[in-house]
């Protein structure tokens, strides 16, 4: 008998190996599948981490990266694109290229700038590619406050004041993305902030009680189950608030496998459900 099992919703992410199975590609297929979806993945580029911290980039020919993404493309209906870490300007070239050929579909662009530990992943001349390149086609931008402020180019201001987030996000906006969720876990306040912006202004803020430690690959896990929730037919402000619970369960069932930072259970619910029956 054939099988008859309905297609999941489909979403394609650029993004990069991490070995340490933390963050990038991987953390984006554990999320995508842990949520539902069929992820697809575009390597980017490989990376030499592990929990402590980035070694090496070594970043995919672009032309490898615009061929593995055109070759799913045609063969399959993808819902949502998701784009992490890029490693080169051609290749920002490459992805700017292929998605402006679907402009129907929702693209999610979490700006990969540098490690939790500040290793820099993406140089100077890849951010102003982002910004004129794919900044424009993206539908939400994922970056944590840090990186906000780069990319508002808020971040040498010579005044004493903190740059505004609300400001950030205003420029942001007027790039031409259509939504920014700036994520405050870098911000020296005893909950963690993220606030959702649109061209009005506020859309939605939400606190999260601060976790001790520090989570490898979170960022991936956030932008990830955002685009699964946009997938499964989530608004983009329903699908924030979705993201932000469930990576905050998979960042509170982290676990500590190496000498460096905790690694975030996509899998937090089917451990629990284990738990619970004892199977
Ligand atoms: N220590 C923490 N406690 C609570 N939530 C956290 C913590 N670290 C990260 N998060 C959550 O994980 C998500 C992604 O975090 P973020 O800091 O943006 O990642 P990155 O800096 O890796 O891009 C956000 O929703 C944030 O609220
Ligand atoms: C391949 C790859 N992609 C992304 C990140 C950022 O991870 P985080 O989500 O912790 O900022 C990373 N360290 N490695």
């Amino acid at each position: 008998m054939a099988n008859t099992r309905e297609t999941p919703p489909i979403v394609l992410a650029f993004s990069a190996s991490d070995p340490s199975g933390g963050a990038g590609l991987q953390a984006d297929i554990l999320t995508l599948s842990s949520m539902g979806c069929h992820p697809l993945s575009v390597v980017t580029a490989i990376t030499v981490q592990d929990t402590l911290g980035v070694e090496d980039v070594m970043a995919m020919e672009a032309e490898w990266v615009a061929d593995q993404a055109r070759c799913v493309l045609e063969d399959m209906p993808v819902g949502v694109f998701k784009v992490g870490l890029i490693g080169s300007v051609e290749n920002v070239a490459a992805i700017a290229e292929v998605v402006a050929d679907y402009p129907d579909i929702p693209l999610i662009l979490d700006p990969v700038l540098a490690s939790g530990r500040g290793d820099e992943l993406a140089g100077d001349d890849i951010l102003t590619a982002l910004l004129e390149m794919l900044i424009p086609q993206t539908t939400l931008l994922t970056p944590n406050s840090m990186e906000a402020r780069r990319i508002a180019q808020l971040d040498d201001d010579d005044g004493d004041a903190e740059p505004d987030l609300a400001e950030c996000a205003r420029r942001i906006i007027e790039m031409g993305c259509e939504f920014v969720l700036i994520t405050g876990t870098h911000e020296n306040t005893p909950q963690v902030v993220n606030t959702l912006y649109g061209e009005s202004g506020v859309l939605r803020s939400d606190s999260w009680q601060r976790l001790p430690g520090s989570y490898h690959g979170s960022g991936c896990t956030l932008a990830s189950a955002i685009a699964a929730s946009i997938a499964q037919g989530l608004d983009i402000p329903e699908a924030v608030k979705e993201a932000q619970e469930f990576t905050w369960q998979a960042l509170k069932a982290g676990f500590h496998p190496g000498m460096g930072q905790y690694i975030p259970d996509r899998l937090f619910w089917a451990h629990e459900e284990k738990d619970a029956t004892g199977t």
